[in-house]
């Protein structure tokens, strides 16, 4: 939905020279009712942001410097939208708290991914998730990603798991003993994640799912970054209209 408040809504950007900042810094300015506030990099200070005009900043930077700027912002009194990734349990609790004693019914969304197949695939998996002996989880990068496993996936094998335990189900069946370490991939909360860095790939992910005789699989495909600009369009609206943490896009969709 579009911002249709009296005054536009202005977005600085962090991370802003990046893959994912520039192409944000693009899609707001192509943006009738948003304005392109100030462009941060490596080195600008956060708390310059205070009294900038900009109510709203997203931030696509770095895992190690993510939680930081995020609590920079709160102090400078905007709201966030997060696509970084590096989240752990940890983290999202420390910017709940520093929500809660701000109190100024600050806004922060932190999501692993704003691409709607890629939503959708994670809110899929999960429903599968009870029905399958089996889960594994594959994500397919750009080999200039700086992290593995990425965030979606991380964020997806939980989602598996937490609805397998919900059910009850044991872990899945595997007799494999391993003569190289790392050839069954990472294992999230009992769920093999395995990473795959391919020049051509730009992020991709397929969640596996069987049962005797049959199979499930659930792949999400960007091709192109201006996937993901719909979903942080709509997080920057939507953001002010959402005090405290959400984790994941999907707490602003109405997905049934
Ligand atoms: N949620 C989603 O839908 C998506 C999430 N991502 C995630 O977004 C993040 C960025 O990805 P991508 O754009 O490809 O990465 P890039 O490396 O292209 O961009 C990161 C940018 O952040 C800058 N930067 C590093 N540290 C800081 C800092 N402290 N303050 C401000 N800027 C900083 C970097 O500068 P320099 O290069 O000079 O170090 C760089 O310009 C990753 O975590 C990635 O996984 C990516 C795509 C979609
Ligand atoms: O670095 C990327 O490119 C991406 N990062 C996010 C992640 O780690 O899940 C989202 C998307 O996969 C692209």
């Amino acid at each position: 939905m579009p911002n249709t408040a009296a005054a536009p809504l202005t977005i600085a950007v962090l991370g802003a020279a990046g893959r994912m900042g520039s192409t944000v810094c693009e899609a707001v300015e192509n943006a009738a009712d948003l304005v392109l506030g100030p462009r941060l990099d490596v080195g600008d200070d956060v708390a310059t942001l205070a009294g900038s005009g900009a109510s709203v900043a997203v931030d696509f930077t770095v895992p190690s410097a993510t939680e930081a700027n995020v609590h920079a912002l709160i102090d400078a009194g905007l709201h966030a939208v997060v696509g970084t990734t590096g989240w752990t349990e940890e983290s999202l609790g420390r910017v709940r708290s520093h929500l809660a004693e701000d109190g100024r019914g600050l806004g922060v969304l932190i999501a692993p991914n704003f691409a709607l197949s890629a939503v959708l695939a994670m809110r899929f998996a999960a429903q599968a998730a009870r029905y399958f002996e089996s889960a594994e989880v594959i994500e397919l990068h750009h080999p200039n990603k700086v992290d593995a496993p990425s965030g979606t996936a991380v964020h997806t094998a939980r989602a598996i798991a937490a609805a397998r335990a919900e059910a009850g189900l044991a872990a899945g069946p595997d007799a494999t003993e391993t003569s190289l370490d790392g050839a069954r991939g990472a294992v999230v909360d009992g769920v093999h994640v395995h990473a795959v860095r391919l020049r051509g790939l730009v992020a991709h992910e397929e969640v596996l799912f069987g049962n005797p005789g049959e199979q499930l699989t659930i792949r999400t495909d960007s091709f192109e970054r201006s996937s993901f600009m719909p979903g942080v369009l709509l997080a920057a609206r939507a953001v002010p209209e959402h005090p405290g943490l959400t984790v994941g896009l999907d707490g602003y969709l109405d997905l049934g």
